[in-house]
């Protein structure tokens, strides 16, 4: 016979307790990562501000992909017919350009040209690995874990509110055009996780399930973690990748 405490470690969470296990991975979320923090706290330059943003880009071209490969692995119609708003969102249709354009207008607003964001020549490895990770994640697992690894949505309004209550004091040489994209991102956030929450919690039932949804929300911390980590190295510390080789490079 079991005892009470294995019971309590293999009973499922009720629904509110695994809601709450959901939102607490809040403290691992990347509006704690010290390049967050020096951009809400107004120390960044107008470099590093600029990295970040294109950087971010090939985030933002990448979350439709994510989201067509969702759709590509789900069989359920109703799931779909809500899913692809979220590529909508990003690529645009008629009446709205869409994230990305408004994106790209971020980018115009810091300063950089529209083509060398495009063209991706200020992408850093390290970003490109981690993003890349989270839409090769997408493609190959069941689709409700897919959905599961988009909850860190749930803490984006913060974040979103975060740089319109940040950007205006700090960065006043930023135009203000350049802030829409975090604007409409406030509602679509909101709304799109109401969604991908419900699907978690309806999915994950069992407790081992429902740990294994933790593992996932985490993995998807790391990936945006990890991005600013590498965007840390080459524009905080000034140690971008291959700084340290001989120039100009030698052929091996
Ligand atoms: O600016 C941010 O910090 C941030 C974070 C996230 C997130 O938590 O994944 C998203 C976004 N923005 C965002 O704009 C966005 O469209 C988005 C889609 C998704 C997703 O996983 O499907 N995350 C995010």
């Amino acid at each position: 016979m079991e005892t009470i405490t294995e019971q309590s470690l293999t009973q499922p969470w009720s629904r509110e307790e695994f809601e709450a296990q959901l939102r607490a991975k809040s403290r691992r979320y990347h509006i704690h990562h010290p390049y967050h923090r020096a951009m809400y706290a107004g120390e960044l330059n107008r470099e590093q501000i600029q990295g970040w943003v294109a950087n971010r880009y090939y985030y933002q071209i990448q979350i439709p992909i994510k989201d067509a490969a969702i759709m590509a692995n789900c069989a359920d119609r109703e799931v779909r017919l809500h899913w692809v708003q979220r590529i909508l969102d990003h690529d645009g249709h008629e009446g709205d350009a869409g994230g990305i354009e408004a994106w790209l207008q971020l980018a115009e607003a810091v300063g950089l040209k529209r083509e060398e964001v495009i063209d991706q020549r200020h992408v850093l490895p390290g970003v490109r690995f981690a993003v890349d990770a989270y839409v090769n994640f997408a493609r190959r697992a069941p689709w409700q874990e897919s959905t599961c690894s988009s909850l860190t949505e749930l803490f984006a309004p913060e974040i979103h509110q975060s740089r319109l209550d940040s950007w205006p004091d700090h960065y006043p040489w930023i135009k203000d055009s350049g802030l829409s994209y975090f604007r409409k991102r406030l509602s679509e956030a909101r709304r799109d996780v109401e969604h991908g929450l419900r699907i978690t919690l309806d999915h994950f039932r069992t407790r081992e399930a429902q740990e294994r949804a933790l593992d996932i929300l985490q993995f998807k911390l790391d990936v945006l973690w990890s991005m600013l980590d590498a965007m840390t190295m080459a524009y905080l510390h000034n140690t971008p990748p291959f700084h340290s080789c001989p120039d100009p490079v030698q052929s091996p």
